[in-house]
């Protein structure tokens, strides 16, 4: 992924946090900040650092295992942050995800009412 992403011009942050709830949220956090344009998370499962990332208002990090799957969740979710999991993905699956979620463009204009719907979860309840 890192040589995919590096052939395709991008630069790209390597965070090594042990525990991958800091791991997700600080990968969130990047995000948010606008210190990155979108994050990239994994763990074993995948599951994990989406759930830590998805606890940082303004994140909307999706789980993907395929590039349909990470296809839609830029257009129809507006996701900013792709997580996918290290046991399940092939290194080549695992790059075709990314490329698909780098190349998508931002969402599709039917969406934005149910995005800003997201946007409204936020926050305290
Ligand atoms: O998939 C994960 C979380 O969703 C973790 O990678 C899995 O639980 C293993 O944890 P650790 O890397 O701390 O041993």
């Amino acid at each position: 992924m890192l040589d995919y992403l590096s052939r395709k011009g991008h630069d790209v942050e390597v965070l090594h946090l042990e525990r991958w709830p800091d791991l997700g949220a600080e990968v969130g956090r990047a995000v948010v900040d606008g210190r990155a344009d979108v994050g990239v998370v994994m763990c074993w499962t995948g599951t994990g650092t989406a759930i830590a990332a998805n606890k940082v208002d303004g994140v909307r990090a999706a789980l993907a295992w395929d590039a349909w799957i990470a296809r839609g969740a830029r257009q129809w979710n507006d996701a900013n942050v792709l997580a996918m999991s290290l046991k399940r993905l092939s290194p080549d699956v695992a790059v075709e995800v990314l490329a698909a979620f780098i190349d998508t463009p931002g969402p599709d204009p039917d969406e934005e009412e149910n995005i800003a719907l997201l946007t409204d979860l936020e926050g305290p309840r």
